[in-house]
């Protein structure tokens, strides 16, 4: 499902800024993988991630603040690509992949982001749908999903408010309705419970176990001890951008 091998990633330095005239490494989406091969370049904020993730796994995502943990997921998210080494997600290999096919790729992949990103313009329901409406769903059944999705996560009398109406755990829990509302195969959770309380927190990571149970990877990065206790799960854990155990 996941496989890394040596992946190192820097971000993108701010235009104009570039250093010793040297390209910029890290990118947005699409761009060449065989820029910035540089190996250990002391910017890099993930070095030498070597990982092989089967499908149906369950991992949580653990380490200090700046450890790398959302680095991590946005490059398994194909937010960023990696500067060196060679990845591989649902069998494509991404340093070869055309920009179709890591699109293709990336709307399989359910996200929950610390910056939620739903469209301020849309209500509850019409957020959560989108992702459904792209894919072609019947209209009927996106109505069934939808408002079967947001009664779970306790928004049903919410359905056609919009997102500023909302507080920041109403919001979140639009935000994990939306990633996992077309069941992914893969999902990817940065700090998914920091805006709930325990009770929420808890049902939502029983939802997560549930997507997976049903077949869906599940990766979450969490700071919470309790929930990690309370659902015992292997770990992959970051340390100051490089990975110290897996399992
Ligand atoms: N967009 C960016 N551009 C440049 N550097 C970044 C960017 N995002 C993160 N970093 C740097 O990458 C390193 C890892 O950050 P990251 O957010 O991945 O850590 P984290 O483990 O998720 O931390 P936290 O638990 O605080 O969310 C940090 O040193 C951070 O400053």
């Amino acid at each position: 499902m996941i496989r890394l091998d040596d992946v190192g990633l820097r971000y993108e330095r701010a235009r104009g800024q570039p250093r010793d005239g040297a390209r910029a490494g890290g990118r947005g989406h699409g761009g060449g993988m065989r820029d910035g091969q540089t190996r250990g370049s002391p910017d890099e904020v993930l070095r030498d991630i070597a990982l092989d993730i089967p499908a149906g796994a369950f991992r949580w995502v653990l380490g200090p603040s700046g450890a790398g943990k959302s680095s991590l997921l946005r490059l398994l998210h194909l937010s960023v690509l990696p500067t060196r080494g060679q990845m591989e997600l649902m069998g494509i290999p991404i340093h070869r992949a055309r920009r179709a096919v890591l699109a293709r790729l990336r709307r399989r992949i359910g996200v929950v982001f610390q910056d939620l990103r739903l469209l301020p313009e849309l209500s509850a329901f019409d957020n959560v749908a989108l992702r459904l409406r792209l894919d072609g769903l019947p209209e009927a059944r996106i109505e069934r999903e939808v408002g079967e999705m947001l009664r779970w996560v306790g928004l049903g009398a919410k359905l056609d408010v919009r997102p500023r109406q909302l507080s920041g755990g109403e919001q979140q829990r639009v935000a994990i309705a939306r990633a996992v509302v077309h069941r992914p195969p893969l999902l990817l959770a940065d700090e998914p419970t920091a805006a709930l309380d325990d009770r929420q927190a808890v049902r939502l990571i029983e939802l997560f176990r549930e997507l997976n149970q049903l077949g869906s990877t599940v990766l979450v990065a969490t700071h919470n001890d309790g929930l990690i206790r309370r659902f015992p799960a292997p770990a992959l854990r970051m340390d100051r951008g490089t990975l110290r155990s897996d399992g």
